[in-house]
């Protein structure tokens, strides 16, 4: 007869890091005299136990692999994990202690440049996920199944209305509609139509639509073949401390920038 080590047990075998994410004091303290070979992670929204290696969880993923994935894209821009790296992940799915293992291997895919973005850009985390989902929703769905292409700018709102001039009247004037809102998507999609740039601020209030942007385009290293859109939203975030998000209606992807530079670039049909 079999015992559960023995049909579990290869879980563990050759294990470089344990990711522990959110765990209470008492559980993260059984792991202060593990094995020296083995590094032990503390992921969350706050570093609660002061740990040494730390990874912030800056958003609240719903679906566990993502929460997963984004960790370890974290851990590796921190340093604190290798491309290739055996990790066993140890989250709560059901209980609110660790009731559940993952076993992962670091790959180089996890480093699309996501984390970065939500954990340093000047806006706020959840709000520049806002912004990014639906840039990619928008990438999948196109607009009455044609492709259609959008350009957000994001934080930094006064600076960048400074840098912009209105090509319409703007829809947002007077009201107080924030990224996060439901009917935000409906109203967005609607708007992308016509020409221009969204301006959100940190908070994620929509602060206008249709504006041209007109930042100085000098020292803004973006790569060659990309057209005007996408030069504004480079130029743009050197000229302020904003960041950038675009939709390309003629290759379908989705592009971020910051400080004059392409930060990421995903493809919405894999994300
Ligand atoms: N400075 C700007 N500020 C705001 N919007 C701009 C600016 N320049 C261009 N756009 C918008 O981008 C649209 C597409 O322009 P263009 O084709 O040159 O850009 P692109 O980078 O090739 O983007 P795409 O990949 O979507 O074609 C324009 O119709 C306009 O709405
Ligand atoms: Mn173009």
């Amino acid at each position: 007869m079999s015992d559960l080590r023995e049909l579990f047990g290869d879980l563990f075998d050759g294990v470089d890091g344990i990711v522990l994410f959110s765990p209470s004091s008492s559980y993260y303290e059984r792991f202060d005299d593990i094995d020296d070979d083995i590094d032990v992670m503390l992921v969350g929204p706050e570093n609660d136990h002061d740990a040494d290696a730390y990874v912030e969880l800056p958003v609240a993923f719903e679906n566990p692999a993502d929460r997963i994935e984004f960790a370890i894209e974290g851990a590796i821009d921190e340093g604190l994990v290798d491309e290739g790296d055996e990790l066993l992940c140890a989250l709560s799915l059901f209980e609110d202690d660790a009731d559940s293992l993952t076993r992962v291997r670091a790959n180089p895919s996890e480093g699309s440049g996501v984390y970065d973005l939500f954990v340093n850009s000047r806006a706020e985390p959840d709000v520049i996920r806002a912004v990014f989902e639906l840039a990619v929703e928008l990438g999948q769905k196109g607009q009455k199944g044609k492709p259609v292409g959008a350009l957000f700018v994001v934080g930094d709102a006064g600076k960048v209305m400074n840098k912009s001039r209105p090509l319409s009247y703007n829809p947002f004037e007077k009201s107080h509609v924030h990224v996060g809102d439901p009917i935000v998507k409906v109203m967005l999609k609607e708007f992308s139509r016509l020409d221009g740039a969204f301006v959100i601020s940190d908070a994620g209030k929509i602060v206008s639509a249709y504006r041209y942007l007109e930042p100085a385009a000098e020292g803004v290293d973006i790569p060659k073949g990309l057209g005007a859109r996408h030069m504004a939203a480079g130029a743009i975030t050197r000229d302020t401390n904003a960041t950038a998000i675009v939709l390309s209606e003629s290759d379908g992807l989705v592009r971020a920038f910051k400080g004059g530079e392409m930060v990421l670039e995903v493809d919405p049909e894999n994300y």
